[in-house]
């Protein structure tokens, strides 16, 4: 089945949870197998890779019970049995490795044709250096064939991992069965090394020694006590790349859900070299990640992503939408992978780029200029997966940019289904994520006087092209114009609400604020500003005619948003959760202490009477100052701006 994908109409405003790490999860299962005791993983991926760990595990002996978001793995191998491990990297070099620590066992692997090709020869010739006697029943050195397992007794191993980091990773993990220590040195390094430094934190977390003395040495001890009972699994730090190229594809803000910190998974390195590479901005907000447009530079750009290989798709596959030449280097061993990432990427690349060039190790991306590529495009690319989930979902998310600018689709996907190796609903939830930016938002954000409303506000307009309207400037405007026409707060409500009734206020549109003027005009911010204005704005705006004046007028602006095709309202002030926008989406207090505020005016050189005014608006009794109703309360004392951001766009993103 092929799958078109609808690209985002407005920008990318979504939460979205990738999955668990595949190879931690298939890690986790392995090392549980080897524990001794029962464990018990928790968010475990469950992909066909996954699924066919634990059905090897099962048809090895093992009991494996799959409940709500955990896995266990409990008992011990027997002596035979048939494994077949599909197109699964991890299942077929972990599993070869961890039968040959059976003592007088005999196997027969089989896997896809796929796998056929894959590399096996570097840990073939290591486990048979340490006894293992392999037949094989097509290629040598390759599935399918049949293995008689003589147990580890340790020792010293020279070990070919160039070809795959799996291959040393399932060494290291295997040795700790041994029945004394081993001792392994790699003859010519390896590639993706994060991931065997996943593998050694891993077995160190289980309980398992191993030693890294110096580059290309490892030292495995056997030894068999696992310190755990249970396990959880990280997010994928490679799926969560979809996600963060998504806020660039679309020019939104996505929310990465529980990003994983540094330390397990090479991957979340893909967040700096996107913020590098100038494409995303990337702030931490609590556990989660959120990815940010931002606006790259025209200079051709070059990365290394040997480290990140499996992310490298990611990257390549949303180059020629920035109208810059892209060059990607180390990745020579991901032509091996589910397929010739190289090659393939290239080929499908080229379908929507002037000219990809590639050679053994790297890729380049010549785009069209950003102005030419729709018409470049004339019907929709159809991208082939070469079974490769990689290829599929990247090329996902380059579909989501909106190049033709009315939603038409432009890249259509050949078996979408091959996602499911490492996350089975990709392309459910890019559509879910899709809709949920296309949902109008009203955010109101509240709060006392220099607390950051308008620096907060404007910004997260300004990222998720909504409409902003600081309701402050209302009552400014208003004092102006009154005290403009001579009338004082002290002459009362009744010549406030007659010098009312010649004021005629519209609204004008810049860039994303709306502003209201009056008489058709602007009234300027250095007539609304002034020390006078500041001393007698909140005593107008305690007064209900002036507040009934503004009320409508500012519950309009849901209506002049849509109108003017933002994608949702920030309107900022005193009332709007409580009064003009109670049911809106999202709903934020802004608080900070006094005499931060004080320091934040004195910086900007004005003098506020900020107590002032806030014992006014507090206190009056026509919609008052106060927290609203479930509104989420930041106190920013402490925070940067920055940082009060990104924490409003995550809230805005996940509401
Ligand atoms: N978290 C923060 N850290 C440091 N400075 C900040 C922070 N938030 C805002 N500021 C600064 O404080 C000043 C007041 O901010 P801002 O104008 O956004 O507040 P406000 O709530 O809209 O004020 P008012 O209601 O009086 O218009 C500005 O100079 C702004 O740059
Ligand atoms: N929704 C609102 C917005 C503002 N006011 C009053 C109270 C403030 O002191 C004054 C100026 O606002 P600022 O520019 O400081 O945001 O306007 C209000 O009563 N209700």
């Amino acid at each position: 089945m092929d799958y078109k994908i609808e690209p985002f109409t407005k920008p990318a405003c979504a939460a979205i949870q990738a999955p668990g790490s595949k190879s931690i999860t298939n890690r986790a299962l392995l090392l549980a197998a080897m524990a001794g005791q029962k464990i018990k993983i928790f968010n475990p991926l469950v992909s066909r890779d996954s699924q066919i760990m634990a059905q090897c595990l099962k048809n090895l002996g093992f009991e494996i019970e799959e409940g709500e978001n955990f896995i266990s793995v409990s008992g011990s191998p027997k002596k035979s049995a048939k494994l077949f491990v599909g197109n699964a990297g991890t299942a077929a070099r972990f599993l070869t490795a961890f039968v040959c620590a059976i003592k007088d066992g005999e196997f027969e692997f089989d896997s896809d044709e796929e796998m056929y090709k894959r590399p096996m020869r570097g840990l073939i010739e290591a486990l048979e250096h340490l006894g293992a006697e392999f037949t094989f029943k097509k290629e040598s050195f390759s599935f399918p064939f049949s293995v008689k397992t003589k147990g580890f007794s340790g020792g010293e191993i020279s070990l070919d991992a160039t070809q795959s980091s799996q291959i040393l990773s399932a060494i290291l993990m295997s040795q700790t069965l041994a029945s004394s220590e081993t001792s392994i040195t790699l003859k010519g390094g390896t590639v993706s090394k994060p991931f065997v430094e996943m593998t050694v934190k891993m077995m160190r977390q289980f309980g398992f020694e191993v030693e890294c003395p110096s580059n290309g040495k490892y030292i495995v001890k056997n030894s068999k006590t696992c310190k755990i009972s249970s396990y959880t699994v990280e997010t994928d730090a490679t799926a969560a790349s979809y996600p963060i190229a998504l806020a660039a594809a679309t020019s939104g803000a996505v929310l990465v859900k529980n990003f994983p910190r540094e330390g397990l998974q090479g991957d979340v390195g893909f967040a700096q070299v996107m913020q590098k590479a100038g494409l995303v901005k990337c702030r931490r907000v609590g556990n989660d990640l959120l990815a940010l447009k931002s606006e790259p530079s025209a200079e051709a750009c070059e990365f290394d992503f040997n480290d990140i290989s499996d992310t490298f798709l990611t990257f390549a596959a949303i180059a020629p939408l920035f109208g810059r030449t892209t060059k990607i280097t180390g990745i020579a061993h991901t032509r091996k992978q589910e397929s010739d990432r190289v090659e393939a990427m290239a080929r499908e690349i080229s379908k929507f780029a002037k000219k990809v060039e590639f050679d053994e190790d790297s890729i380049t991306i010549f785009p069209y200029e950003k102005s030419e590529l729709a018409q470049k495009i004339s019907s929709p690319v159809k991208i082939e997966t070469y079974k490769d989930h990689r290829i599929a979902m990247s090329h996902g998310v380059a579909g989501c940019a909106d190049i033709f600018g009315g939603g038409k689709a432009w890249i259509e996907i050949r078996d979408p289904q091959c996602s499911s190796k490492t996350w089975p609903d990709f392309f459910k939830i890019l559509e879910q994520s899709r809709k949920d930016s296309m949902k109008f938002k009203t955010v109101a954000i509240d709060g006392g006087a220099a607390v950051g409303k308008s620096s907060v506000s404007k910004e997260c307009a300004k990222t998720l092209n909504y409409m902003h309207v600081d309701t402050g400037s209302h009552y400014r405007t208003i004092a102006y114009i009154l005290l403009d026409k001579g009338i004082a707060p002290s002459l009362g409500e009744d010549a406030v609400s007659q010098a009312l009734k010649g004021v005629e206020i519209s609204t004008l549109i810049f860039g994303n604020s709306a502003r209201m003027s009056v008489g058709g005009k602007e009234i300027e911010d250095s007539l609304i500003r002034t020390d006078k204005v500041n001393q007698n704005v909140s005593l107008f705006a305690a007064m209900p005619q002036v507040r009934e004046f503004l009320k409508g007028y500012q519950r309009s602006m849901e209506g002049v948003a849509k109108e003017k095709n933002f994608a949702g309202l920030v309107m900022e002030g005193r009332d709007i959760g409580s009064v003009i926008f109670p049911n809106a989406e999202i709903k934020i207090f802004l608080d900070a202490d006094e005499e931060t505020r004080r320091k934040r005016r004195a910086n900007e050189g004005i003098s506020d009477s900020i107590s002032k005014r806030d014992a006014l608006d507090k206190n009056r009794k026509t919609a008052p100052l106060v927290r609203p109703e479930g509104s989420v309360l930041i106190d920013t004392s402490n925070m940067s701006k920055e940082e009060v951001i990104a924490k409003t766009l995550a809230l805005i993103a996940e509401a």
